[in-house]
């Protein structure tokens, strides 16, 4: 395998813990992502493919086991270590791609870097309209993400997700909420992405079809990798 990205060893993860309400979610799971990896996530609804993914995203945290992304052992970070690592290390794709309607593509892409930096410069802005030209948006740089489609605007969910050039992109069932033609444009713009640039991708699917074209699928059955 190529190296290692992000490694878990016997993650469990309950909610309500300390409750009569307490119920185990994901019960040891190992995973060992390399980079460069595009990697399937399937299951059952409710098998915990959220939970998981919320936890490799350092949104939440195990209950018990190690997450090492790269290389950093994250439990022994504190709060503010974790949100530079996920900054630096981790894009986001969901299927409600929570874009800010009222400002253009090129300013929703430009986002992360300005939270990341503080104020905006020709940079930032140069870098968004090249990766909106990487997702094949040139021509809609300037227009409202509330004025273009729902597929163009996932599109423009990817161009902010690499704006700071993480190693690691987690999808959230990014191509839920598409048609199936849009969907496999998306799915084909990721492994593009993903070939030419060596980011890794973790995506969380209910389409079978789309999951057998990844390198890998992890299928999660009540909380455990089969
Ligand atoms: N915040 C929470 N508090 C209590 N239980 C939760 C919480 N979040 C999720 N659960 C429970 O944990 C289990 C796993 O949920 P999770 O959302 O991770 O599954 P999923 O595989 O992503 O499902 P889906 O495909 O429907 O999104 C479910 O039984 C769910 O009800």
């Amino acid at each position: 395998m190529a190296d290692s990205l992000l490694l878990l060893d016997k993650v469990c993860k309950s909610y309500a813990v300390g409750t009569p309400a307490e119920t185990q979610v994901l019960f040891d799971i190992d995973l060992n992502i390399g980079k460069g990896e595009f990697v399937a996530l399937i299951g059952p609804s409710g098998s915990g493919k959220s939970t998981l993914l919320n936890i490799i995203g350092l949104l939440d945290r195990p209950g018990s086991g190690k997450l090492y992304l790269t290389g950093q052992e994250t439990s022994i970070l504190d709060e503010a270590h974790v949100t530079n690592l996920r900054g630096e290390a981790i894009g986001f794709v969901f299927q409600s791609h929570y874009l800010l309607s009222a400002f253009t593509a090129t300013e929703n892409v430009m986002m992360p870097m300005l939270m990341q930096r503080g104020r905006p410069d020709d940079s930032m802005r140069e870098r968004a309209q090249r990766l909106l030209g990487q997702v094949g948006l040139t021509q809609w740089q300037n227009s409202l993400v509330s004025n273009i489609s729902g597929g163009q605007q996932q599109r423009v969910a990817i161009a902010r997700a690499l704006a700071l050039n993480p190693p690691l992109i987690l999808a959230d069932e990014p191509t839920g909420n598409l048609d199936t033609k849009s969907a496999d444009a998306i799915f084909e713009l990721m492994r593009k992405l993903n070939r030419e640039s060596g980011t890794t991708f973790l995506m969380v699917t209910h389409n079978m079809d789309l999951a057998k074209r990844c390198d890998r699928i992890i299928e999660l059955v009540d909380g455990r990798v089969v």
